[in-house]
């Protein structure tokens, strides 16, 4: 990084270079050095896109990374074509970002550019075909057939044609050897055209043409020419309703949409006839998808205890770049959060919001909007890429000055941050898991805020033990909120034997007796209720009684998972499907039963335990639609649904006044985390489920259902100690060296030959035993899932001393060993992922 970025003249436009850093797309995704040919040097400029040969007949878009006097050394530069963009779509502090993010995260800066990047600005190149100026079909040495005659007669025609016209032309689907032919007989090229994919939205819009606008007399005269034509009468009178023309001239000028005067059914026709003889005109409009809205309200007044909360950040903010606030659950952060951003924006800089998954940002989003308006840009994973593209612009010209967004909201191209927010911090979905860059958003989003000389405050009723422990370092700050905001007291806590009632004969249905008195209690007072499981589809299991087959996944080691709805069977790793068998594949049996409980089952389940409740169902099989989330959200908020059964998705950030009781089905699955970091999972998870209920007046009811009920890790989550709970934990992942008292890199090597693929790992393993820097390797060892979509894969972990500099010596070496591994002809096809930090 210090190479690259320790230099001054890294920012400053420098006339004296020759030579230019390209970040190529993916497939290529490096960097390589070009020339700048003088014609085009006052153009380039970092973070501006150029369009540059890449080997023999790719011509590709890249960004400018670096522009330096440096030749490269293993090969000859070549010159850069053309420049793209006057105004750079990349600032230079992303490009820094960037290349942080490749060193980090062991991956090619490349790949980061593409996770960056909406698919609407994203390079892309498409092939076309032209006719080589060097050709003459009188002198060609070489005899063409009717179908290469054929393509050429189309490319005397129009300039350039694409494959698929090339398909329609001859009208066969494998085009490619004819082309290759044409190709090799100099008789065309093939080139790549660079398209911008973005689309502007355009609305065709009408207004009344200026001499009638802007005369009564006019206007009337108008009226006086369709008297006695209803269908023109109407159209006009409607456009006059909603423009009046005469007070606000400046409405007409905007005109309205098209669509909406013709909405209620007048006559397109008449439309026209109006247009024809001069009384309306139509016009384009390019319009933005995000629609405009101003703040409807002011923020809350802040408590006493939140106005302290909020001095005290404020104050550490003074000597630290990241403060930890732990608030619990309902203590009022986002209120804390707005009146910080606030300053923050009034002050001039840009301020980020980082929000964990889209379920979470609708409640808060529209607390947000209505505080902020149009100031405020949202970006998530559910918008469409045209939607994307304008919240980047809406930022590069200043229109957001802030952002509430998921996690790739980290790439958006801001100038100057002055704070990012991360909001439910200990989040696990924060990191991406795939593709590359594997980056976690809180880590990546403090470095982000150290490039921007910015301030972090991350928030969480549960935070992670990397924060908490930073915290207890003095590293980050850290303040505190022990109780909710207003009258609402904690939730208070039952566990519920399964086991026991089973033996008594009271339980129905896997319900126990004090899951459905308190889930009838609530029922009775109007109340609602969450139900919690996490696991999705109906039951997890489909099993022969008679012989115990389970339906598996052909392409991964796992068990199908049955979707009662659909009939089916599904993967839940590769989303393989098949219908439920009649009988036993293995024994013939017919004897098939369902095993376990998946949300699906649940709500089957208290539908018919609770006849008279409104259920509704929240998991990835019900908000797979753009609006799904918003839509059972609306419902439950409004009241339509007094049970509510969920995955995780219902745990975080939701806040519902009446929701009273929250019963967890299943908690021993909760526990049963197959890592080191369960403990600490299970308690945030159960605390945040928990964190609820009760969060008004009415006191919350958490019932836990549990064949283990004596398990301490409940009488721990229970008290509510977490500063407790902590220091126990440590003790154990300072003993055997996991985070934060080590770093975790796990690499995970892949191949479609079991043999091969352990092999690969094998080698591996032994290469990485002399890197000096690191403390331990493990591994190679079957991945949990030993094949995943017909890949066998061994994952090795490594433990780093959390010392940043040996963290760069290790991952340094790894880079040379992979690449020298890949370059061994017997692994050229395995596949290595390296995963920094993996959760
Ligand atoms: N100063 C205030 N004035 C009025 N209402 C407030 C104020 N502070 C918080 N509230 C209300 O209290 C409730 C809980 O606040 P909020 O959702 O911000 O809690 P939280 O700390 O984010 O909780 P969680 O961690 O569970 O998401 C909300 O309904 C919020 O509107
Ligand atoms: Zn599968």
């Amino acid at each position: 990084m210090e190479s690259l970025f320790g230099d001054q003249d890294f920012f400053e436009k420098q006339s004296g270079n020759n030579f230019a850093d390209v970040i190529l797309p993916v497939p290529i995704p490096r960097m390589f050095t070009y020339k700048i040919p003088v014609a085009i040097r006052s153009q380039i400029q970092i973070g501006a896109r150029v369009i540059v040969q890449f080997g023999k007949k790719k011509v590709l878009t890249g960004i400018i990374g670096k522009v330096h006097n440096k030749p490269p050394q293993a090969y000859e530069a070549k010159p850069i074509l053309d420049v793209l963009d006057i105004q750079p779509s990349v600032n230079p502090l992303q490009i820094r970002f960037w290349v942080w993010m490749a060193s980090y995260y062991c991956c090619h800066i490349g790949e980061v550019m593409h996770a960056a990047l909406p698919s609407g600005l994203r390079l892309s190149s498409e092939s076309k075909i032209q006719l080589n100026p060097n050709f003459d079909r009188e002198e060609s040495k070489y005899p063409l057939d009717f179908r290469e005659e054929k393509i050429l007669e189309a490319l005397e025609k129009s300039e350039e044609i694409t494959y698929e016209d090339c398909e329609k032309i001859l009208g066969v689907k494998t085009i490619h050897p004819i082309l290759k032919s044409l190709v090799a007989k100099e008789a065309i090229l093939i080139f790549e055209k660079v398209q911008e994919k973005y689309t502007p939205k355009v609305e065709t819009r009408l207004r009344l043409t200026k001499d009638i606008a802007e005369s009564k007399t006019a206007l009337e005269a108008v009226f006086e020419g369709i008297a006695g034509k209803p269908k023109q009468e109407s159209i006009l009178l409607k456009y006059l309703r909603d423009v009046p023309v005469f007070q606000k001239p400046q409405l007409n000028e905007k005109g309205v949409d098209k669509a909406t005067l013709l909405e209620e059914g007048d006559s397109e026709s008449s439309l026209k006839t109006l247009i024809k003889n001069g009384i309306f005109e139509s016009f384009k409009l390019v319009v933005n998808r995000l629609g405009e809205e101003e703040p409807e309200k002011e923020a809350s007044e802040l408590s006493s205890t939140q106005q302290a909360a909020l001095e005290e950040i404020k104050g550490h903010f003074e000597s630290k770049s990241t403060v930890l606030l732990h608030g619990v659950t309902g203590s009022g952060k986002t209120e804390i959060y707005i009146k910080l951003i606030q300053e923050v924006l009034e002050s001039g800089s840009q301020v980020l919001m980082l929000l964990p998954e889209i379920a979470l940002t609708i409640q808060i989003v529209s607390r947000l909007k209505k505080v902020f308006g149009s100031q405020m840009g949202i970006y998530h994973s559910k918008y469409s890429d045209n939607e994307r593209v304008e919240v980047w612009n809406g930022v590069l010209c200043g229109r957001f000055s802030f952002v509430v967004g998921v996690r790739s909201s980290i790439f958006l191209p801001f100038d100057s941050l002055g704070l990012i927010i991360v909001d439910e911090e200990h989040e696990p979905s924060y990191k991406q898991f795939d593709p590359a860059p594997r980056f976690h958003a809180r880590d990546a989003a403090t470095m982000l805020a150290y490039f921007h000389q910015a301030k972090t405050l991350l928030g969480s009723a549960t935070p992670s033990f990397e924060s908490y422990f930073n915290a207890n370092q003095g590293k980050y700050g850290y303040v505190e909120i022990n109780h909710r905001f207003g009258d609402a007291s904690m939730p208070e806590f039952h566990l519920a034997n399964l086991s026991a009632d089973r033996k008594k004969n009271l339980l129905k249905l896997d319900s126990t007796r004090l899951m459905r008195e308190k889930i009838q209690a609530a029922l009775d007072k109007q109340e609602q209720v969450l139900i919690f499981q996490n696991r999705r589809g109906y039951s997890p299991y489909i099993q022969c009684e008679d012989c115990g087959w389970t339906g598996q996944c052909v392409q991964c080691d796992v068990s199908l998972t049955y979707h009662q709805f659909a009939e089916e069977m599904r993967c839940h790793y590769c989303g393989y499907k098949e219908k439920v068998p009649q009988s036993c594949p293995a024994c013939g049996s017919t004897q098939l039963t369902t095993m376990g409980m998946g949300t699906e089952r649940i709500e089957e389940s208290l539908s018919l335990l609770f006849p008279e409740a409104r259920m509704g169902r929240m998991d990835l099989d019900t908000t797979r639609n753009k609006y799904g989330y918003q839509r059972i959200l609306d419902e439950f908020g409004a009241g339509q649904i007094d049970i509510l059964v969920g995955t995780q998705m219902i745990t975080k950030g939701l806040d519902f006044g009446k929701v009273t009781v929250v019963g967890i089905w299943d908690g021993d699955r909760i526990l049963n985390f197959p890592d080191f970091r369960a403990g600490e999972r299970a308690y945030q998870q159960i605390t945040q489920v928990a964190g609820r209920a009760g969060r008004r007046e009415a006191k919350g009811q958490v019932v836990i259902q549990s064949r283990d009920p004596e398990n301490d890790l409940y009488e721990k989550v229970i008290k509510g100690d977490y500063f407790e709970f902590f220091r126990q934990e440590m003790i154990d992942r300072k003993k055997f060296y996991y985070p934060p008292y080590v770093k975790l890199v796990k690499i995970t090597t892949r191949h479609s030959d079991f043999k091969i693929a352990e092999k690969a790992a094998h080698a591996l393993h032994r290469e990485m035993a002399n890197i000096a820097a690191k403390k331990i390797v493990l591994g190679p060892e079957k991945g949990i899932i030993a094949r995943i979509k017909n890949q066998y894969q061994f994952e090795s972990l490594i433990k780093l001393d959390r010392n940043g500099n040996s963290q760069a010596v290790f991952k340094e070496s790894l880079a040379k060993i992979l690449e020298d591994l890949q370059s061994r002809p017997e692994f050229r096809s395995v596949r290595w992922i390296v995963d920094v930090d993996p959760s």
